[in-house]
């Protein structure tokens, strides 16, 4: 649905955008993850061509988005959806007003525009607000109108551009939980960019790590998740530099799905008569259909003609291993 290939953007001396390749399923809530002066804001604008790459493609829905301009490139832009940080509503609007605006700007009626206008309000949770001002809601609900109002043409893709940074831990939850839902139900493709890492893992089907300009890794989360040596991995098990003692190796084992219930402890103790004992350990349930969960023990492994063996054992029965 969305496809970046080789997309370069410099400014003056400031590579933002250095090659970056992305490719956003029909369908998927797809997050581009990285710290501040990553790239992320210049990516997403160059997908609705508020910025032009210097070079490469940005194709939306099969259309080459940066060969367009003119009356084609506002069609364009109409079926895409946007939400912000900083909701950026109208301040003296009424709720049902904002909302009705694209549907305003697309020349549909008042009569057409009521209901719709309703509807959309009642997708959101705010039927009640219709008639409140943006001031007398507080950011969650602000968030939810400018997320109505980024519906109210039935885009094909919604950008997100750090919905949720100026909320707090509660209301960030409620609204990726919305996006979810609405991505789910609407069969909404979703990009967003944010650097928290929980965004990614509570609602992506798929992420991208980007830094100084560059994809560093990307693909499903679960996938992410499982592989032993990850950037994303690592940031979400959050293991840090705890260490086996010398004389014993430190060494991380990644389990997916049926494996997480499995007495691997156990199974090293018996089977290889290894002592090992548990530096540190940390579960994550990957989004997805049914959840998955993804699961990494970080152990002490002493030093034994046996460790080899009992790794590769390990490893055959389908565990990630990472020697540290
Ligand atoms: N209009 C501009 N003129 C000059 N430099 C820019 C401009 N826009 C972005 N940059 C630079 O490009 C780099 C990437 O910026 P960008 O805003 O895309 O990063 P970001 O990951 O979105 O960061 P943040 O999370 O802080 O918004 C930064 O070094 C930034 O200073």
């Amino acid at each position: 649905m969305i496809e970046l290939s080789e997309v370069r953007k410099k400014y003056r001396d400031t590579t933002a955008l250095d090659g970056v390749d992305l490719h956003v399923r029909e369908g998927e809530v797809y997050g581009v993850l990285g710290r501040s002066g990553a790239g992320k804001s210049t990516l997403l604008r160059t997908v609705n061509a508020l910025e032009r790459p210097d070079s490469g493609s940005v194709r939306v829905a099969g259309t080459e988005i940066t060969a367009l301009g003119g009356s084609e490139l506002r069609a364009a832009r109409s079926r895409i959806g946007m939400v912000f940080q900083h909701f950026h509503l109208l301040r003296n609007k009424t709720v049902e007003a904002n909302v009705a605006l694209p549907l305003r700007i697309a020349g549909k009626n008042k009569g057409d525009r009521g209901p719709r206008v309703a509807e959309l309000l009642d997708v959101v949770g705010l039927s009640d607000k219709a008639g409140a001002y943006p001031a007398q809601l507080s950011g969650g609900q602000r968030q939810r109108v400018a997320i109505a109002r980024a519906l109210a043409a039935e885009p094909d893709v919604l950008l997100s551009d750090e919905a949720t940074s100026a909320l707090d831990q509660q209301t960030t939850v409620e609204i990726l939980d919305l996006l979810r839902r609405l991505n789910r139900d609407l069969g909404l493709t979703i990009l967003l960019i944010t650097h928290e890492l929980q965004v990614v893992t509570r609602i992506c089907d798929s992420a991208a790590i980007l830094r100084a300009g560059r994809v560093v890794e990307s693909g499903k989360v679960a996938d992410l998740l499982a592989e032993p040596g990850s950037e994303l991995g690592r940031q979400a098990f959050h293991l840090g530099d705890t260490a086996a003692p010398e004389a014993a190796s430190t060494v991380d084992i990644t389990f997916t799905g049926a494996e997480v219930g499995e007495p691997v402890v156990a199974a090293l103790v018996r089977r290889f008569d290894l002592d090992v004992s548990i530096l540190d350990a940390a579960v994550q349930t990957a989004p997805g259909d049914g959840g998955f969960t993804v699961g990494r023990l970080r152990l002490a492994v002493p030093a034994s003609p046996r460790t080899g063996e009992a790794l590769e054992w390990l490893r055959a029965r389908g565990y990630g291993v990472e020697e540290r």
